[in-house]
């Protein structure tokens, strides 16, 4: 029963199939910094990397892309756009339509050619003062898929004199893969802009010197930018109008790059428009922000709340790992499942519960910081596309990957901090739901007997009901229905 629930009687071939589908999966990841991949043999005969002990690095710059790359529209958000004004007495605009901008036609023409019909909540309030005359300087703090990257495009397009060629807006950008996402919004949004052009100051773009850079539009990480406009004179930044730096609580998370930028920005115009985004607004971003933008408009927008409010939690005593796997069986077995995401502290974990269910004839994925971020966002689309039912993974998965058609969470660890405390954030993060979209949700937590405390500090700490079910108790499991 349980494996006809799981995804169907697979046979030998099927086995053999999935097999192979994850031992691709499994490879060190390339491209991302931070993580090491050494592959080391394992008791078991299997290899396993160095790190499959140690939980999953999250890596703010890979989660970015991840979004960018699965994102499918824009994030809708049910809290008004708080905006502090430099000036508070000057009038402050908003715009329902792109119309109201009075932006040039062929850039009007590439929005609607992305299918914008209008702007987004942010883009409401951050367009007219990006457009304004003079130009004003801005930072804006939003959620991932809120609209930023399309606004601050819009403001470097718009600002572009096409008959000068050589570079006049400089975005900065925490990766070289980000720098590549937010070229190719400038490049579909300036599709009908065909005098202007974008370049890439990124890593491995080989420019000779004294080399007369033409592109209008540079986009780069700080390092690289740096070399280009002070070691290899390719960039005079003195000519720079727009100056954006995206992502900001991602790159000051990047050794150096705090720095690099704040050098890079002492050395343009003071008439030159300065824009900061970032998606988070913590203390130490805040506190980059009034260092690299001076004389600031700040529009933020909150975050939609997760609460646990719409969920049942549950949870199974367990004796071991192979009880707890014993215990998921016996759940699924019982009752009907869409589709499910399990969660593991470590790598070692999910793999070897992927092992399990694939040799028990489960279609499952698995999702694990050592794949690259196209891998991963390839893993997250089959799921979306219900292509598997199951989806196992460690933390890499627990925030800002939204898959909302999941009705079930399980932890098949508790999340737990280094101090093997509960952490209550990624608990509320694989769990719970923003409670304007939250459709019903069911959780379970499988725990071993020494865990307990821990999910008891986790109960009292959001003040919320985690039932225990007996998983042997076949009745009472088909009861649960959501
Ligand atoms: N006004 C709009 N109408 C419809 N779709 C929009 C609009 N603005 C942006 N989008 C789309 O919404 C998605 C998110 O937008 P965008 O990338 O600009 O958000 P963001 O806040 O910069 O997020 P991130 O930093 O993760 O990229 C993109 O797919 C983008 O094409």
């Amino acid at each position: 029963m349980a494996s006809l629930l799981w995804g169907g009687d697979a046979g030998a071939a099927e086995s053999e199939r999935l097999n192979s589908h994850f031992s691709n999966l499994i490879h060190p990841r390339k491209n991302l910094r931070g993580i090491r991949s050494t592959t080391v043999p394992n008791v078991d005969g299997s290899n396993n990397t160095e790190d499959d002990d140690e939980d999953d690095v999250v890596d703010l710059a890979a989660n970015s892309l991840l979004n960018k790359l699965i994102r499918q529209s824009l994030v809708e958000s049910s809290h008004r756009v708080e905006v502090l004004q430099k000036d508070p007495s000057s009038p402050l605009y908003s715009v329902k339509t792109f119309e109201e901008l009075r932006l040039k036609e062929e850039l009007l023409k590439g929005i609607y050619a992305m299918g914008f019909n209008r702007p987004s909540k942010i883009q409401e309030m951050a367009l007219p003062m990006m457009l304004a005359h003079p130009p004003q300087n801005l930072i804006a703090q939003s959620q991932s898929g809120t609209g930023k990257t399309a606004a601050f495009v819009l403001a470097m397009l718009s600002r572009v004199n096409t008959l000068e060629l050589f570079p006049q807006c400089l975005c900065l950008a925490p990766t070289y893969e980000l720098a590549l996402q937010t070229g190719r919004v400038v490049e579909r949004m300036g599709k009908f802009c065909v005098d202007v052009q974008v370049m890439y100051a990124i890593r491995g773009n080989h420019i000779p010197r004294g080399t007369d850079v033409t592109k209008q539009i540079i986009i780069g990480t700080p390092g690289t930018v740096l070399d280009w406009c002070f070691k290899r004179k390719l960039i005079d930044l003195t000519k720079i109008r727009v100056f954006v730096l995206d992502e900001a609580d991602v790159m000051i998370d990047t050794q150096g790059f705090s720095d690099q930028s704040i050098r890079i920005q002492r050395a343009l115009p003071s008439e030159c428009q300065m824009l900061l985004f970032s998606a988070t607004f913590e203390d130490s971003v805040w506190q980059f922000a009034e260092r690299i933008i001076p004389d600031p408009n700040v529009i933020k927008l909150r975050k939609e709340e997760l609460t646990l409010n719409n969920i049942r939690q549950y949870y199974v005593l367990c004796e071991n790992r192979k009880d707890k796997y014993q215990a998921l069986c016996n759940i699924y077995g019982g009752i009907t499942i869409g589709q499910a995401i399990i969660f593991c502290q470590t790598r070692r974990n999910a793999k070897w519960l992927t092992v399990e269910m694939m040799q028990d004839g489960h279609q499952v994925s698995l999702l694990s910081g050592e794949l690259t971020v196209d891998q991963r966002a390839s893993i997250i689309q089959r799921f979306r596309d219900g292509k598997e039912k199951v989806l196992i993974t460690t933390n890499v998965c627990a925030r800002g990957i939204d898959v909302k058609q999941v009705t079930i969470v399980v932890n098949f660890d508790l999340p737990v901090n280094q101090a093997e405390e509960p952490d209550y954030e990624t608990y509320l993060h694989r769990i719970g739901r923003t409670g304007r979209f939250g459709k019903k949700g069911l959780a379970f937590n499988m725990i071993e007997v020494d865990k307990l405390p821990l999910l008891m500090k986790i109960q009292d700490h959001f003040n919320s009901s985690i039932k225990q079910l007996d998983p042997e108790d076949m009745d009472e499991i088909e009861k649960i229905e959501y």
